[in-house]
């Protein structure tokens, strides 16, 4: 304790570690309080470091990835050596893709702008890739990815489960097969990128990634492999990956015949559903582990089943004066019926936002309160060019039986599915333009009773936003 304590360079009101989208919003927060109490609104854009602290005075910019912390002495000690004193401390240190295997240069995984780069590299001489894993980055690398083969490999009985039911992916299953839309509607939303980083400013090992990509990341960036073939996508349904290896270790096996079948590639993936596919290399997409391990040690935060730090409703950690926010954490309070966490970029956003709030709002001694946006879920996003909106309880998530599913669809259209419980709508898929977000999010807050509306709640004939009004 006394070491730490004779170590420290200086100590700061708030320090904030990670420059993710939760670390920057949550720092700004800082800056903005000690600016002007009312102010409330702030864009985010990207600036030099000196510049952002040639605007807050109050802030300072430290270039270095922390590599442990010492709560009972309320400081960091950070990659280069230095110690600093925090009176309040937010984690904003993100996660990082949860790989197949560790260490297997045939296994790649997607987070910052670096592992983006590869991929691209790897893409560009590639004739067939495997990817394996059912979420957000799977979806976007079959629709996205051209002039490669690719096997699709799927734990579940449909596309897209961690967004979308079985329904919905049949409406989208299409898309995946016809041509791209040449001309791709412009990004209408600024990209959140990140400058490259000094050499060695984030250490090495799991902290050495840099923040996550974001929505629209693969915007501009060509994802073409090297084949003249346009998409060409193959999905293998219920099976998970049993074996990677490579093709060393095929000509050293008796499985000769194997080779024969699948041709002559640098690593083969035997799944469950026992095929093998051989492939230049294999995507990971199989979801993200919280980046945790540098602050564990020697503390006593109480970590969640899913490796997140645990917060409460103020976003406060275990640890005294310790915060968290965005993909690090795991949201342990009481939650709204409506509202669940996703590890997501604007979840990260209004966390940190939150946590900034509630530093602020600790420092000066002033009551906060948990903030409306953790009242519903929702999240907008792009998938197989589709517009997509997921609302509530999207997918009736802990409801048990107790729900009632509306749907309409429309082929090539639109998927419009509500979810009901005791009459009342819980949660909404909206793909493509359904101009019904605002109503439906409308008709969960205040809980409307809508059985006596029963399907006509659906019928496209009614213009259910004049109706509402
Ligand atoms: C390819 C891809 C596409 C995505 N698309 C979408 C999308 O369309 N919509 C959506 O809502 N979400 C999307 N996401 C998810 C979203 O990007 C993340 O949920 C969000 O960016 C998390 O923000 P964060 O600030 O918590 O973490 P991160 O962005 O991971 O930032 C963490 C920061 O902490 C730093 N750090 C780590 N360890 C240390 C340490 N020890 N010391 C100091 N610094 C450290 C890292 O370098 C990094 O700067 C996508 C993610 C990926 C990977
Ligand atoms: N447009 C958007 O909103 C996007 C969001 N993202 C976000 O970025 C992060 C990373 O994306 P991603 O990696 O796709 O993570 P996701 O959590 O979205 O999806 C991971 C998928 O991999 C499956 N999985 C996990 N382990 C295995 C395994 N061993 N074998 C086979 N499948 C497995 C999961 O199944 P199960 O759920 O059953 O465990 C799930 O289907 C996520 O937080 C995601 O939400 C990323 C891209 C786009």
């Amino acid at each position: 304790f006394r070491r730490m304590e004779n170590k420290k360079e200086k100590t700061f009101q708030f320090v904030v570690m990670g420059g993710g989208i939760a670390g920057v919003t949550s720092l700004l927060v800082q800056c903005v309080c000690h600016v002007s109490r009312t102010l409330e609104e702030f864009d985010v854009e990207e600036q030099p470091s000196s510049v952002l602290e040639e605007k807050f005075p109050n802030l300072t910019i430290i270039h270095s990835a922390v590599k442990s912390l010492h709560t009972k002495s309320h400081c960091v000690e950070t990659a280069d050596g230095r110690v600093f004193g925090y009176k309040k401390l937010c984690i904003c240190s993100g996660a990082r893709p949860k790989l197949l295997t560790q260490d297997n240069p045939y296994v790649l995984g997607i987070r910052d702008t670096d592992s983006a780069q590869e991929f691209q590299k790897r893409l560009s001489k590639a004739k067939r890739i495997v990817i394996v894993g059912n979420g957000g980055i799977a979806l976007e690398l079959v629709y996205e990815v051209e002039g490669c083969e690719v096997i699709w490999a799927v734990k579940d009985k449909a596309i897209g489960n961690t967004f979308f039911d079985a329904g919905a992916a049949q409406f989208l299953i299409p898309s995946l097969e016809a041509d791209k839309p040449q001309a791709a509607a412009p990004c209408k939303r600024p990209r959140y990128t990140t400058e490259e980083a000094a050499p060695g400013a984030y250490g090495h090992g799991p902290t050495d990634s840099g923040s996550a990509l974001g929505p629209d990341w693969h915007e501009g960036i060509a994802l073409r492999g090297a084949e003249q073939v346009s998409r060409r996508v193959s999905v293998e349904y219920q099976c998970e990956v049993e074996k990677i290896f490579t093709s060393e270790v095929l000509h050293k096996s008796p499985q000769q015949t194997l080779r024969t079948e699948c041709g002559d590639w640098p690593v083969y993936v035997r799944l469950t559903n026992a095929k093998t596919f051989g492939c230049d290399f294999v995507v990971s997409a199989t979801g993200v582990v919280p980046n945790t391990e540098p602050f564990l040690q020697g503390n006593t935060f109480v970590v969640a089943d899913d490796g997140g730090l645990q917060v409460d409703d103020h976003m406060m950690t275990s640890e005294p004066d310790v915060y968290a926010a965005g993909d690090v954490c795991t949201a342990c309070w009481e939650q709204s019926p409506l509202w669940q966490q996703m590890r997501l970029w604007t979840q990260a956003r209004q966390m940190g936002w939150y946590a900034g709030r509630c530093m602020a709002a600790h420092s000066l001694s002033e009551p906060v309160e948990l903030d409306f946006c953790f009242e519903l879920f929702s999240h907008i996003t792009k998938f197989f060019n589709y517009k997509v909106v997921l609302l509530g309880k999207f997918n009736g998530q802990g409801l048990g039986p107790d729900h009632e599913l509306l749907v309409r669809c429309t082929k090539g259209q639109e998927y419009v599915k509500v979810v009901l419980s005791g009459g009342r709508m819980v949660g909404a898929v909206l793909i493509g333009e359904t101009d019904l977000e605002e109503t439906f999010e409308n008709l969960i807050l205040n809980q409307m009773d809508l059985t006596p509306y029963g399907e006509e709640l659906l019928n496209p004939d009614i213009d259910i936003e004049d109706y509402f009004d």
